[in-house]
């Protein structure tokens, strides 16, 4: 390509820039529009509702349907994402908590799902994610629920029996995990390994082929395995790019969870109800009387409206020895008529039955 060539498309982006630039600030102005309206027509002593998860899932939807390239529908959307997590900022500024310290996958989950433009938390764990979301010290927080090698994350699944809390949301990301090292590391004396219990667990195969005698060490979190490490020469930590990016520590082997499509699936939670899109999904949690068929009987009705299971576990109920709560996830949300008449028909049946919430399917 000749140099002429190249400053004649140079130009051609920078006016391509301005216009996209104007058009951004028009579309900041028309969110700072909205916040009028939203404040304009409250009703007495109401409060006003700045963030619409279910109008964000449509805009993203949206744009994924008429994207046409040459940018992903993933890489577009992760850009509306922000400009939306921009704008809304400009209504109200978002405060997040969530699973820390910084560096965690949770911090990545919370920024995939609500951008960047907001005032974000660590909490050093899951029930203190609940807990300053009931105390409304932030609007939301975000917490892992489900691990796609390892399975449900426990101590998230227990919170919600603890706290009245609405499920706003879901993320899903794609873990990979690396094996690193600070600056005064022997690579060749390694002797530690610090993780989360949950990487150790999705590394197990990795590490018994490469580590197979050295001490596997469980930590709060990655991040703080990250931070172990960098004070360390004997140890190494399992750990992704955020954590390895903010202390600073270099990649002795890449990618090493024996899963190559390993996943986290991460919940929104806060105490606001979110309206239907046409593509949602509902949290219960259910408790039934231990008899024989009881199980059956639960599942029975949405076998039979054709309603979509997309998670069923179980956990002890913390009120009695040997007896269990369900936690169920299906499509539709629980305004849908069809979904209302099932819940009815289980709660004929049930001990128990809680509605988390409903929320729009992950979108990106
Ligand atoms: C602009 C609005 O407020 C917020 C910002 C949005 C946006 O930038 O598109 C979408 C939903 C809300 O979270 C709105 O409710 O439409």
């Amino acid at each position: 390509m000749s140099e002429q060539e190249l400053k004649a498309l140079r130009v051609r982006i920078d006016s391509l820039d301005e216009k996209v630039l104007e058009l951004i600030s028009e579309r900041a102005r028309c969110a700072q529009e909205v916040a009028r309206v939203k404040m304009a027509t409250l009703a007495e002593g109401e409060v006003p509702v700045f963030y619409r998860p279910e109008r964000e899932a449509q805009v993203l939807k949206r744009v994924m349907e008429r994207n046409k390239g040459p940018l992903g529908n993933e890489e577009m959307a992760r850009l509306f994402r922000e400009i939306m997590s921009s704008c809304l900022a400009l209504e109200q500024p978002l405060k997040v908590a969530y699973l820390g310290p910084e560096g965690t996958f949770t911090q990545a989950a919370a920024m995939k799902h609500f951008g960047h433009a907001v005032i974000s938390k660590p909490m050093a764990a899951i029930d203190e994610v609940f807990r300053e979301v009931a105390a409304g010290a932030v609007n939301f927080g975000v917490v892992p629920v489900e691990n796609s090698t390892e399975g449900a994350v426990n101590h998230t699944l227990d919170s919600f029996l603890e706290h009245d809390m609405v499920i706003c949301g879901e993320v899903e990301l794609r873990i990979h995990h690396h094996l690193l090292v600070g600056e005064n590391t022997k690579t060749d004396s390694i002797s530690r390994i610090y993780s989360h219990a949950q990487s150790l667990a999705q590394c197990r195969k990795w590490l018994d082929a490469h580590y197979p005698n050295v001490e596997r060490v469980a930590v709060s979190s990655n991040a703080e395995a990250a931070k172990r490490v960098k004070g360390e020469w004997n140890s190494a930590a399992i750990a992704g790019d955020m954590a390895a990016g903010l202390y600073g520590l270099t990649r002795l082997a890449e990618k090493i969870e024996d899963r190559p499509d390993n996943s986290t699936r991460f919940l929104m939670i806060g105490s606001q109800e979110v309206p239907p899109t046409g593509d949602d999904k509902t949290s219960i949690i259910v408790s039934m009387s231990n008899r024989p068929g009881a199980l059956h009987e639960l599942l029975v009705p949405f076998h039979e409206n054709g309603i979509d299971l997309t998670r069923i576990e179980t956990r002890p109920s913390r009120s009695g020895k040997w007896t269990y709560v369900f936690f169920i996830d299906f499509a539709g949300h629980h305004r849908d008529p069809l979904v209302k008449s099932v819940l009815e028909q289980i709660s004929q049946e049930a001990v128990a039955l809680k509605v988390l919430g409903s929320y729009p399917k992950a979108v990106l």
